[in-house]
């Protein structure tokens, strides 16, 4: 009898792992709901808390609901000594994404429940997880620049606190609605890349910090989160608008990636990017800068025009971010900080039915052959 070859899908490209009730992906139609919400919706009609709020809980909070989350989010911001002394001494040139991966995994040490995968104590810790991240990138990117950490402001809105943990100040209205945007935009995406990660770790029963731990480090590559990061430096290297054409052509000429590009999932353009590119417009508008839209405009055009591909995500929200002041190093921490929602809910998700997540590999290397003594090597 011959065997059949089994079939290797690289990538994992098409493969259905589990099922999962918290957002759909449709890329026949570019659409995206979180439980059965369109994306676009929600950041028309919600903040980012109520969405954070509802992939959590699978509804909308009422208004009680809201406070209850809100106030449980603000008393759990403040870092631990131990943690802020341990975030002092990181390396100054650290990236910020090394800086929340290492403080996330120390909070998993101090945390008083940490040996405890309960759905309940997960819940109390991911709020923890959520509440204190953006201090952490805040603190660790201020003390790299020689200036002190800014204590949290319980009297914001977790969006308006990181602007002022980040700046000790928080700015305009629109401003702060353009980042909220960003964040509900960058919450929940299916299977990606650092979700599967996360699910992966908590398949194992290991604990919510080390799922959300594994999740930074996979949305670090520049092939998933850090595209936002990347998409900024390229605009950068771009000298004006009227050069973007001849510049992209030469990165054609050398098979180049353009980041900011392209997506596993969607391949005729990324449900959340007509949001996404809106707010980064008004960014320009209020900043009074349209270099960096309009040199993503002819980028966009070429790319569709030449390559067929259009933008995702990453590609409005790396100049919205540096239009809102924030310097290139924090934008994947940014999109830590919203995703965490999405990587808990997927870690609640995981262990509410579970099975450990191990597929298999096909062999390609030597038959077994016998160790030879260290005088024939
Ligand atoms: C929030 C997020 O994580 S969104 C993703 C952010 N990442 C980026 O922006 C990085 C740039 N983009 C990419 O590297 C890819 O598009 C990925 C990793 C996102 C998706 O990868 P895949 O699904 O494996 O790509 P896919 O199979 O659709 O690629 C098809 C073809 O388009 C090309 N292509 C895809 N994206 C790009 C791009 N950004 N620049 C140039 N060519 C590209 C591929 O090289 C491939 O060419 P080939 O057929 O000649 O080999
Ligand atoms: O879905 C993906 O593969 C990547 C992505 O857009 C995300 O994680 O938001």
């Amino acid at each position: 009898m011959s065997e059949t070859a089994p079939e290797i899908r690289k990538g994992l490209v098409g493969v259905y792992a589990d099922e999962s009730s918290i957002s759909k992906v449709m890329p026949e139609t570019n659409s995206l709901t979180y439980r059965g919400y369109a994306v676009q919706d929600l950041c028309e009609q919600a903040s980012f808390d109520e969405v954070a709020y509802l992939l959590w809980n699978g509804e909308l909070p009422n208004a009680a609901q809201l406070k209850a989350f809100q106030d449980e989010e603000k008393a759990n911001r403040a870092l631990s000594p131990a943690l802020l002394k341990v975030i002092r001494e990181f390396p100054k040139t650290a990236h910020p994404m090394d800086a929340i991966r290492t403080a996330v995994s120390f909070m998993g040490m101090e945390d008083p429940e940490w040996a405890d995968i309960s759905d309940a104590a997960q819940r109390r810790k991911a709020m923890r997880i959520f509440a204190k991240a953006p201090q952490a990138v805040a603190a660790a990117f201020r003390l790299s620049k020689g200036l002190e950490p800014v204590a949290p402001d319980p009297s914001l809105s977790y969006c308006e606190n990181f602007f002022k943990v980040v700046f000790d100040k928080v700015p305009a209205k629109e401003v702060v609605r353009a980042f909220d945007v960003s964040m509900i935009l960058y919450a929940e995406h299916t299977f990606n890349a650092s979700t599967f990660t996360a699910r992966t770790v908590s398949s194992t029963m290991a604990d919510i910090h080390g799922a959300i731990t594994a999740g930074i480090a996979a949305l670090k590559g520049p092939l998933h989160g850090g595209a936002n990061e990347a998409v900024m430096h390229m605009l950068k290297e771009i000298p004006s608008p009227e050069e973007a054409e001849a510049w992209l052509r030469s990165r054609f000429d050398h098979k180049a990636l353009v980041m900011g590009f392209g997506h596993r999932v969607y391949k005729s353009g990324d449900s959340r990017v007509p949001t996404m590119k809106k707010y980064a417009e008004i960014m320009a508008e209020v900043v009074g800068d349209k270099r960096w839209m309009n040199t993503s405009a002819v980028l966009a055009k070429v790319m569709l025009d030449e390559k067929r591909i259009h933008p995702n995500l990453d590609f409005p929200a790396g100049p919205a971010y540096y239009l809102m002041g924030f310097d290139i190093p924090l934008f994947t921490p940014i999109f830590v900080c919203s995703r965490i929602t999405g990587w808990s809910a997927h870690v609640f998700e995981q262990l509410a039915d579970n099975r450990l997540i191990r597929p298999l590999s096909v062999y390609t290397g030597l038959e077994q052959r016998p160790v030879p003594p260290m005088s024939a090597r």
